[in-house]
C-alpha cells in the first residue's frame, strides 16, 4: 500500500506544486491521477520514489516511510515509466531491460530469460532485441520501457503519461496491453495523464486533480462521468459537450457520447469490485 500522507511541496522558487494531499492507494490496485498541466501529477509521483522530497507530510510504502529507505534501493524495487521512455540510447533494448536486475546481482543469463520473457509481456518481438532506442518506433520505445520497469518484478509501478507521444491508434494498443498486464500481475499502478478519456478507461480509482494537487473528486469513471460534483469537474471531463450516458453493450454498462461513442466500460472491472470508493470534495 502507498500513504501520501498530508504531503505538501514547495519548490525553493517557492512554488507550491502540492498543497496538503493525502491518499491511500491499495495493494494491486490502479490509481489514476488526471488534471491539467502543472496541477502536480508529476511531483507526486516522484515523491513516492524520493525524486522529490516532500516539504512536509510523509510517504508510506506498507507503513514504512520512504525518507528512511536508501533511494537508489528504493527507485530498484519501483518501476518507472516516463513519457520519453526514459532508455539509455546507447544500449540496446535488452540491455535497457535488464539494467536494473543486472545492479541489483542478478545473473547475466537469469537477467537475459527474463527480458526475453518481458519483451514478449509487453507485445514486441524478440528480433528487436539487439536494436537501440533509436532504431524503434515511439509505441515500441514505450513498451521497451514498461518492460523495463517490470524487469526487477517491482510490487509498484509509477507511469507519468507513458502513453502521451503516441498516435491514437498505439496509443490504444499500449493501453490495451496495461490492462492485460494489470489482469495478470496485478501490481500497485499509480497513472499519471491529462487524457480523460484514458483515465476512464484504465482507472478503477480515478482522482480529478486541481492545481496544488487538490483533490477535485475521486471515485470510479462512471461515478465521475454521471455525477461531477461541481462545475470545475464538468468542464474538465467535458460531460456536458459530449451528453455522456450509459448503455449496455456485450451486456456491460458502458459510457457513450452524444455521437454514439464507447468512452469507457464500467464497474465490473476486476479489481474494483471489493473495494468501494468514496467522494471526496475539496
Ligand atoms: N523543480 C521545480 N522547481 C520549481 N517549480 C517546479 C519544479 N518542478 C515543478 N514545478 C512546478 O510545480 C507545479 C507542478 O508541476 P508538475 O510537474 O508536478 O505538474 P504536472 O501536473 O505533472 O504537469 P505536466 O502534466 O505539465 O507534467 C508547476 O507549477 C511546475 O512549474
Amino acid at each position: 500500500m502507498i500513504r501520501f500522507d498530508h504531503v505538501s511541496k514547495r519548490f525553493d522558487d517557492g512554488t507550491v506544486a502540492v498543497d496538503d494531499f493525502d491518499l491511500e492507494v491499495e495493494s494491486h490496485r490502479l490509481v489514476v491521477l488526471l488534471g491539467s498541466s502543472g496541477c502536480g501529477k508529476t511531483t507526486l509521483l516522484r515523491m513516492v520514489n524520493r525524486m522529490v522530497e516532500p516539504s512536509e507530510g510523509r510517504l508510506l510504502i506498507d507503513g514504512v516511510d520512504v525518507a528512511t529507505v536508501d533511494p537508489v534501493k528504493l527507485r530498484r524495487r519501483i518501476g518507472y515509466v516516463m513519457q520519453s521512455g526514459g532508455l539509455l540510447p546507447h544500449r540496446t533494448v535488452i540491455d535497457n531491460i535488464a539494467t536494473v536486475p543486472r545492479l541489483s546481482g542478478t545473473s547475466r543469463a537469469a537477467t537475459r530469460t527474463r527480458a526475453m520473457d518481458l519483451l514478449e509481456r509487453v507485445g514486441l518481438d524478440s528480433s528487436l532485441a539487439r536494436r537501440y532506442p533509436t532504431q524503434l518506433s515511439g509505441g515500441q520505445r514505450q513498451r521497451v520501457g514498461v518492460a523495463r520497469a517490470l524487469a526487477a518484478n517491482p510490487d509498484i509501478l509509477l507511469m507519468d503519461e507513458p502513453f502521451g507521444a503516441v498516435d491514437p491508434v498505439v496509443r490504444a494498443d499500449l493501453q490495451q496491453g496495461l490492462l492485460q498486464i494489470q489482469a495478470d500481475l496485478a501490481k500497485t499502478i499509480v497513472f499519471v495523464t491529462h487524457d480523460v478519456d484514458e483515465a476512464f478507461l484504465l482507472g478503477d480509482d480515478v482522482l480529478v486533480l486541481r492545481r496544488g494537487a487538490h483533490v477535485a473528486q475521486r471515485g470510479r469513471p462512471d461515478d465521475i462521468l454521471l455525477h461531477p460534483v461541481d462545475d470545475f469537474v464538468s468542464s474538465f471531463i467535458g460531460g456536458d459537450r459530449r451528453s455522456l450516458h450509459v448503455e449496455r453493450h456485450d451486456d456491460h454498462p458502458t459510457v457513450v457520447d452524444a455521437g454514439g461513442r464507447l468512452v469507457g466500460r464500467l464497474a465490473d472491472q476486476p479489481t474494483a469490485a471489493s473495494h468501494p470508493i468514496v467522494r471526496e470534495n475539496s
